[in-house]
């Protein structure tokens, strides 16, 4: 098959992935959590699917919102801050928010320097790969400081290793991406202002090209929060005497109600619920503390909720 043969893809649901990058792995493991199953031959940009009726386009991560905000494809996942800097947010819709992708736009200037703060670094030059949310934010400084066109922010465009203009002599300045902080403090710099935070994100045309696709992204949308879901909870199960579960379950809830089943020993219940990850050692410590039992775990494959 050809990049884009219109013929093999007609009918078929276009999903947008992108094609390399952070975002590229986390996507690959999402589909296969959703048994979304396709075999992408050597090179090329578009794989069929083997089990429905979708075609997966490889494509940039920043180009992903104008794709799927114009309805070239019907859905996508591709990090929120590209899409603001797309101008496209209110062309797509973001359907879930999908826990990785995790990162901060923020403003940076060399640790050593003169510049403290966003105003000490207005009407200087700024380098950046997020020209149009950084030209938004430095016009709106820019203006409150009362700078003329003569004397505002300079923003420039680079496509990669924004962090070396300022040591390049290029810059007093940066607005870049930031997760752990590693690659800021390697080139010698720290944050004075954020952006925006963001994430990956599913997202599909605000007006639908094909209408008929709609119960078809409805199911890749439920296997996906299904997949995300199953990352998020553990299933905790545990013993409490009768007198103690009013207190139990105030300590594990579950989503909508936790399940309680009656053991051998009537004075005993068995109680079964989804938590938390990031709680699960907080939970078991207070369930321990009001006399539960046999507190077990379970990791979830998948699930929908
Ligand atoms: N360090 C990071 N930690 C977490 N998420 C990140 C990080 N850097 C980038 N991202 C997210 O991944 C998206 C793609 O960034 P990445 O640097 O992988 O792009 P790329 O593939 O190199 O370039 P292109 O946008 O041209 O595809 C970003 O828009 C952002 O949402
Ligand atoms: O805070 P950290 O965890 O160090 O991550 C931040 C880095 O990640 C992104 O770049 P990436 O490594 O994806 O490469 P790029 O510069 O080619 O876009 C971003 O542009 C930063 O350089």
């Amino acid at each position: 098959m050809s990049a884009l043969d219109t013929n093999t893809l007609n009918g078929r649901l276009l999903f947008a992935i992108p094609k390399k990058g952070r975002l590229h792995e986390k996507c690959l493991e999402l589909l296969s959590g959703a048994d979304i199953q396709f075999r992408r031959h050597n090179r090329l940009d578009v794989a069929l699917v083997l089990n429905h009726p979708i075609a997966l386009v490889f494509l940039p991560a920043s180009d992903i919102p104008s794709f799927v905000g114009k309805g070239n494809v019907d859905l996508g996942i591709t990090g929120h801050d590209v899409i603001l800097e797309a101008r496209m947010e209110s062309h797509v819709t973001e359907t879930l928010r999908l826990g990785f992708g995790k990162c901060a736009l923020q403003v940076q200037v060399p640790e050593a320097g003169p510049i403290h703060t966003v105003d000490d670094l207005a009407g200087k030059r700024v380098v950046t790969s997020f020209e149009v949310l950084s030209g938004d934010y430095f016009e709106r400084l820019d203006s409150r400081l009362g700078k003329t066109d003569a004397d505002k922010t300079s923003i420039e465009y680079v496509g990669g290793s924004v962090e070396a203009a300022c040591a390049l002599g290029l810059a007093d300045g940066i607005v870049d991406l930031v997760e752990s902080g590693e690659t800021m403090r390697a080139a010698g710099l720290h944050a004075i202002a954020t952006l925006l935070q963001s994430e990956a994100v599913l997202i599909k045309s605000s007006v639908p090209k094909h209408p008929d696709l709609t119960p078809l992204i409805s199911m890749i949308t439920s296997r996906i929060a299904g997949v995300i879901a199953a990352r998020k909870y553990v299933v905790c199960e545990y013993n409490v005497r009768r007198a103690g579960l009013s207190a139990a379950t105030a300590i594990t809830p579950g989503r909508r109600a936790p399940t309680i089943s009656p053991l051998e020993d009537s004075e005993w219940v068995a109680v079964s619920s989804m938590v938390e990850k990031n709680q699960m050692a907080d939970v078991m410590d207070q369930l321990v503390e009001i006399g539960a039992e046999d507190i077990l775990i379970f990791n979830l494959d998948n699930c929908r909720v």
